[in-house]
């Protein structure tokens, strides 16, 4: 019964043959009053144990996951997209946690929490990325960002395609199939999208779409500002925010705040995001009298290049340029919270700035680090490779007084 409860499903079997034999016609008789209050006490007394053990569940999994650390960063490897005969030797080997990088003059070991290589699926991923998703359903902000060089695949980890879908649509599912099986609580949900593009947010979820940034230069009229709150949450004013009661009406904002992102041909990637794109989903739960509210983030990061091997030229140079920036203002802020600095530089970029209360402590952070497995791109590797190692050094229990 205890492993049923902590499952939380609770099965009470009626004595049905005991009644049935008074009962020929089905009907409950006055003489077994006694007998189903007993039941109904007994069903009153597994539900409160079934919030006891919950209740239990949820502390052992905070623990476990701080144990593992506040951070869990995995590594990702591309498929080899090259379209010669000739096999040739990619210069990235991996194991488990461990990703070798030998090249001419370059002998390089990283270590992760998990290395996906080259044959991984999109099962395989979410697999890993799961119970972070119940850290966020027990009331903790939760982030899950996808790094890398551009064209490593971190909008196909995150969105997936149609026949394989991305962390994104499986992560909404699995909110939505745990909110019907759990007895002990009831949860609501909202989605939002945004895009941070060259220092400014951009609502894609907005009722009247409002123009894509990419074709009106300089245009900042999409700018959405950012407010923290006393409480030290943050919000993003106007923000478009949609209730989704079911998985149907989830994925139909999902795809609309999809479709209205702003991508761009380059050397490297011919659909490359040129911007940020960020999915946040809010979390009500319900248990009894207290509702707790969650934010789970879910972060395709633009791609971190070399601009000038991405042939990037004018208004694409500068979104690199952009990128790029709050790319290294993220790993500042990574670095920070490493060395436990009581200044936590979150204002330095926008994207750090709404992050801040996702990424600081008490919060569950997963960052997938994509990487490609060409000797052209050894370069961009190690870079990714460094990010990975620095984030991954993030102390859980640490006391800081964050500036947001
Ligand atoms: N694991 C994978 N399996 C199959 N195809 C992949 C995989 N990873 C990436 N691809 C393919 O590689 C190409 C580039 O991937 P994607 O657009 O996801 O890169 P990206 O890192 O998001 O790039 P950018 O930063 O420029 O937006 C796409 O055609 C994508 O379908």
């Amino acid at each position: 019964m205890e492993k049923e409860a902590m499952e939380g499903h609770v099965n009470v079997m009626l004595p049905q043959e005991n009644l049935r034999s008074d009962l020929p016609n089905g009907g409950i008789v006055l003489g077994h009053d006694k007998e189903i209050s007993t039941l109904q006490e007994e069903i009153s007394a597994l539900r409160s144990r079934q919030r006891h053990l919950n209740r239990r569940r949820r502390e052992a999994l905070g623990k476990l996951i701080d144990l593992k650390g506040s951070i869990r960063v995995f590594c990702r490897v591309r498929p080899s997209i090259s379209t010669s005969n000739i096999k040739i030797k990619s210069p990235v080997t991996v194991e488990q946690e461990n990703i070798a990088v030998r090249a001419v003059g370059i002998k390089k070991d990283s270590s992760v929490d998990r290395v996906f290589d080259q044959e991984s699926t999109q099962d395989d991923v979410f697999h890993e990325v799961k119970p972070i998703l119940r850290s966020a359903l027990d009331g903790h902000n939760v982030c899950i960002l996808a790094f890398g060089q551009t064209g490593t695949g971190k909008t196909y980890t995150m969105e997936g395609t149609s026949d394989n879908l991305g962390a994104v649509p499986r992560a909404i599912q699995e909110l939505f199939s745990h909110a019907a099986q759990d007895t002990s609580s009831t949860y609501s949900f909202s989605i939002s999208m945004l895009e941070v593009y060259m220092g400014s947010l951009r609502d894609l979820l907005a009722p009247r779409q409002q123009p894509l940034f990419r074709s009106i230069e300089g245009n900042t009229t999409c700018n959405l500002s950012i407010l923290a709150t006393t409480s030290g949450s943050v919000q993003v004013e106007g923000l478009t925010d949609v209730a989704v009661p079911d998985l149907k009406k989830a994925n139909q904002w999902y795809c609309r705040g999809r479709r209205s992102r702003s991508t761009s041909g380059t050397n490297v990637n011919n659909v490359s995001s040129r911007s940020h794109c960020l999915t946040r989903i809010t979390i009500r739960r319900c248990g009894g009298v207290t509702e707790q509210v969650s934010k789970l983030w879910l972060v395709d990061l633009g791609g971190s290049e070399r601009l000038l091997k991405t042939g990037a030229s004018g208004l694409t140079m500068d979104e690199g340029k952009a990128i790029n920036l709050s790319l290294s203002a993220l790993g500042d802020v990574i670095a920070a919270l490493r060395r436990k600095r009581s200044h936590v530089p979150y204002r330095n970029s926008k994207l750090t700035q709404i992050l801040s209360d996702s990424l600081g402590d008490g919060s569950k952070v997963v960052m997938v680090v994509h990487i490609s497995p060409s000797k052209d791109d050894v370069g961009e590797t190690i870079c990714s490779l460094g990010f990975a190692k620095r984030a991954r050094l993030i102390e859980s229990s640490r006391e800081l007084s964050e500036v947001r």
